[in-house]
């Protein structure tokens, strides 16, 4: 028990403090609180410290020998005792984190509804779009201040999930609480429900959602307007991250709010700042610059269009032209590379469409030029996945990058592990191990020649939280692309891979906690110097950073006269 911090004075007692996830501490209540709030009798005689609890927890946890019901287990006992939910998960957090995450989660939020016990977080639905002050005041949460918000309809890649998309706002925060530190008491997962072009879900009697067609167009935008505007109007300072979102709504989204609100797009910032993170660490280590690569996408969606814009900053940066930068990231869809005469490209594709003049002296110039043409063209020496299509990197472009390039960089980041473009093994085997890979979901180290090589997992969850605690620490009003950028750096500053030359790209989760407070100082610095926060020295960032950073450790309690 943290006896050094003064009492939190609870107006409430009896069973209703063991049924208040965020204070129960179930069989920790002491003898003193036991009498002074009437818990005798309702708890086994002895008292137990949160260890012993986690203990019993971790036991338990292991006797299950599946991924889906480790996860309902946990989520249990994250709607039951959070205290002990965060102190178990940062006891283990290896273990935990794709339990709770990715990819676990993506099954948890495709069997939402069968497997469905308590509530959490917020649903609002499209037929409530008049009651939406009402739901936030419901909200079990008062004094909210990070929301992660999402409509289901991409779930990582795993398509319209409905409402069971609530899932991953769940997930999001538990990993901002135990990788940034954020209490859990200023935490609210939001999932909008307006309706699902899921068919299976329509059709599935045990689906809770509204079963409806999506709305769209001009309804969905006023909707979720009403919804962003009541959220401003219940808790103005809140950060607000949106999460997967469908391509067409993720870019709109983000551009109409990103100078209104205090928000960004995870998929697409959170996702692009942790891989130029990645790729700067990656280039640190062998002395180049990232300016000096050649990049070929698979995926230009929002999530491939956001990194690819994060690469080209970074590149102009470091000193070469935006033209220039272009020049050098390759964009491929299902369509073949984009090239700027191609109709019906979106906004945000244009821009990143390679010049036909550029390119048309490569051998096989067409219309449709595939990732296999584009690889033996240009040369890259970064190939970077986010198409949520299993498989798309087989051997012979693996191979064929690696003709051209010794060490070559391979991010398959497409999520979770059953939507991979190509396992971390079969690349490493395919390069005789030359390649550095990293993905989205976790995966095991690979062993090649009696040489085991861990897999980094470059994944957003590196970056948001350290980029909430830096916002919350500062109250910041606005998450600019220059803060976005100061969490890149300050993530590949932490990789022991470009620290000593050798080792892994990524910090190792264990280290998560000291990562996220140096972001979010690099953050906060930079929200300050734009005048997004109010000035502070460094000394007292660093000191508000430390004292919003929440422990899972239980308070004492003492009983306010009711
Ligand atoms: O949730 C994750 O693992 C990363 C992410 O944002 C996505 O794939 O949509
Ligand atoms: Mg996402």
């Amino acid at each position: 028990m943290d006896d050094n911090k003064r009492p939190l004075y609870m107006p409430f007692a009896g069973p209703a403090l063991l049924e208040a996830p965020l204070i129960n501490k179930g069989s920790a209540f002491t003898e003193e609180e036991r009498t002074s709030f009437n818990l005798e009798g309702l708890l086994p005689y002895y008292i137990e410290t949160i260890e012993e609890q986690a203990s019993r927890a971790y036991d338990q946890f292991r006797s299950f020998n599946n991924a889906l019901d480790k996860h309902i287990y946990l989520r249990n006992i994250q709607d039951t005792n959070e205290t002990l939910f965060y102190r178990l998960v940062q006891n283990h957090i290896s273990e935990m984190m794709p339990i709770i995450y990715t990819p676990t989660v993506g099954l948890a939020c495709e069997r939402f509804s069968k497997n469905w016990r308590r509530n959490r977080g917020l649903f609002i639905s499209y037929p409530a779009k008049e009651r939406i002050d009402d739901i936030l005041n419901n909200s079990t949460r008062h004094k909210v201040k990070v929301i992660v918000i999402t409509d289901g309809e991409r779930i990582l890649g795993l398509g319209d999930q409905g409402i069971g998309g609530m899932g991953i706002p769940i997930g999001k925060l538990s990993l901002y609480t135990s990788c940034g530190g954020i209490s859990p008491a200023y935490t609210l997962p939001i999932t909008l429900d307006v309706g699902t072009d899921n068919p299976h879900l329509l059709e599935d009697p045990m689906y809770m959602g509204w079963r409806h067609k999506r709305m769209g167009g001009e309804e969905y935008a006023e909707f979720v307007d009403s919804v962003l505007e009541a959220i401003h109007r219940r808790w103005p300072d809140a950060l607000i991250q949106f999460e997967d979102f469908a391509q067409k709504n993720a870019m709109p989204l983000l551009q109409r709010y990103k100078d209104k609100y205090c928000c960004f797009n995870d998929d697409i910032q959170g996702t692009a700042a942790v891989t130029v993170g990645s790729l700067l660490a990656a280039c640190k280590a062998a002395n180049t610059q990232l300016s000096e690569q050649r990049i070929a996408f698979l995926g230009a969606g929002s999530a491939g269009c956001g990194i690819a814009e994060a690469i080209i900053a970074q590149m102009v940066s470091e000193g070469i032209s935006d033209e220039q930068a272009r020049r050098q990231v390759f964009m491929v869809d299902r369509w073949g590379l984009l090239q700027d005469n191609m109709p019906n490209l979106h906004n945000f594709q244009s821009a990143l469409a390679q010049k036909r003049e550029y390119i048309e002296n490569w051998s096989n110039f067409c219309d449709n030029i595939s990732l296999l043409d584009v690889v033996n063209n240009a040369k890259p020496t970064i190939l970077i996945g986010v198409s949520g299509a299993p498989g798309l990197f087989s051997e012979e472009i693996i191979k064929a990058m690696h003709s051209h390039c010794a060490r070559p960089i391979v991010f398959p980041l497409s999520n979770p592990t059953s939507r991979v473009e190509a396992t971390p093994k079969d690349i490493l085997y395919w390069t005789d191990a030359q390649a550095l890979v990293a993905t989205g979901s976790p995966f095991e180290p690979v062993v090649v020649d009696g040489k085991t090589y861990e897999i980094a997992q470059c994944n957003n969850s590196y970056i948001f939280p350290g980029i909430g605690l830096g916002v919350l620490a500062t109250g910041a009003s606005r998450v600019s692309d220059e803060m976005l950028m100061a969490s890149s750096r300050a993530l590949a500053e932490c990789s022991p891979l470009a620290q000593n030359g050798e080792g892994s790209l990524l910090p190792r989760l264990e280290d998560i906690h000291a990562v996220s407070k140096y972001i979010a100082f690099e953050v906060g610095k930079v929200a300050i110097e734009q005048g997004y926060a109010l000035p502070k020295t460094d000394e007292l960032l660093k000191q508000a950073i430390e004292d919003n950073f929440w422990r899972p450790e239980y308070r004492r309690y003492r009983r306010t006269s009711f």
